[in-house]
């Protein structure tokens, strides 16, 4: 989409770039070749895609509010994307529709299964006392023997970096390690596509980045693992494949992470120039 889309102001909301120390990165998965969503766009299989959602809800008052209007997106297969946007502009809503938790009112969509969404509050991602025991939860409903259940269980916690933690109450976790128990509990699942909102909103810095790390690393390793992130962090920008910028209720623009970013800072340049004047 074009620019004069976004010809009206609005604050973006988003928390600034800081930089972490350089020691805080896996240099593996940080330095690696950046695919190029433009050139990506034209070959690829897309795991998520949505045309022309809409989403509204009804008040008390019998009106209807618009939260998504003619919102569309597609995210190619094995790449990590990320959704941003001012608050309350729609990113969980369309998350939730993406899952296929909440239904749209219009538009289509289709998105790879199995599908996961992991949700903000680490506290409500793990329910079973040791992490074993939580990412091996969701397979009970396959009729899979003991030795594939440990099988995907050691797999999926070796690729967020947690193979030794197999033992651990869950409690003795940190926020940043039971998202990382979260995204686990769906890669054990065989889970195609990731829906994560605002999992590093509660955590310090140094979770935060073990798990976007993690992610990445997942992503890396596996072989056709699609992630959308919603995220206020930009600084997370720099492990994406590509991302998504929001604005009431649609998708705005749509690229690689460095194009992103740099439309985002223009955008609060431009808010902060206004509101000094
Ligand atoms: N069940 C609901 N009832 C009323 N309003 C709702 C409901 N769910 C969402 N909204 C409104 O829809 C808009 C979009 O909400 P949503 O949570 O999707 O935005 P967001 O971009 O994820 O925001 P944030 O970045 O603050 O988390 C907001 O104005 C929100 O208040």
């Amino acid at each position: 989409m074009d620019s004069s889309a976004l010809s009206h102001l609005s604050a973006p909301r988003l928390s600034p770039i800081h930089c972490f120390n350089s020691t805080d990165f896996n240099e593996r998965s940080h330095f690696l070749p950046r695919r190029s969503a433009a050139a990506t766009a034209a070959t690829a299989d897309f795991a998520i895609e949505a045309q022309n959602l809409s989403f509204s809800i009804a008040t008390r008052q019998g009106n209807s509010v618009p939260i998504l209007e003619d919102c569309s997106l597609r995210i190619p297969s094995g790449q990590l994307w990320m959704l941003l946007g001012p608050n309350g502009c729609g990113k969980s809503t369309l998350l939730k529709v993406l899952a296929g938790l909440l239904n749209p009112n219009g538009g289509t969509f289709t998105v790879k299964r199995p599908k996961s969404f992991v949700f903000q509050n680490p506290d409500h991602q793990v329910v079973m006392p040791t992490v074993e025991a939580d990412v091996s939860f969701g397979l009970g409903k396959f009729d899979f023997s003991n030795d594939e259940v440990r099988r995907r269980v050691a797999k999926a916690l070796d690729a967020v970096g947690m193979g030794s933690y197999m033992q651990r109450p869950v409690q003795t976790l940190s926020g940043g390690q039971k998202q990382r128990v979260a995204i686990a509990g769906a890669l054990a699942e065989a889970c195609k596509v990731l829906l994560l909102d605002e999992l590093t909103t509660f955590l310090d810095e140094k979770d935060q980045i073990g798990v976007i790390k993690a992610l990445k690393n997942t992503l890396d390793v596996s072989d056709d693992v699609t992630a959308l992130w919603v995220t206020h962090r930009l600084e997370e920008l720099e492990f994406a494949d590509g991302a998504l910028y929001m604005e009431k209720g649609k998708i705005v623009k749509r690229g690689d992470a460095s194009r992103i970013m740099n439309f985002i800072k223009a955008k609060q340049s431009s808010y902060f120039r206004e509101i000094n004047q």
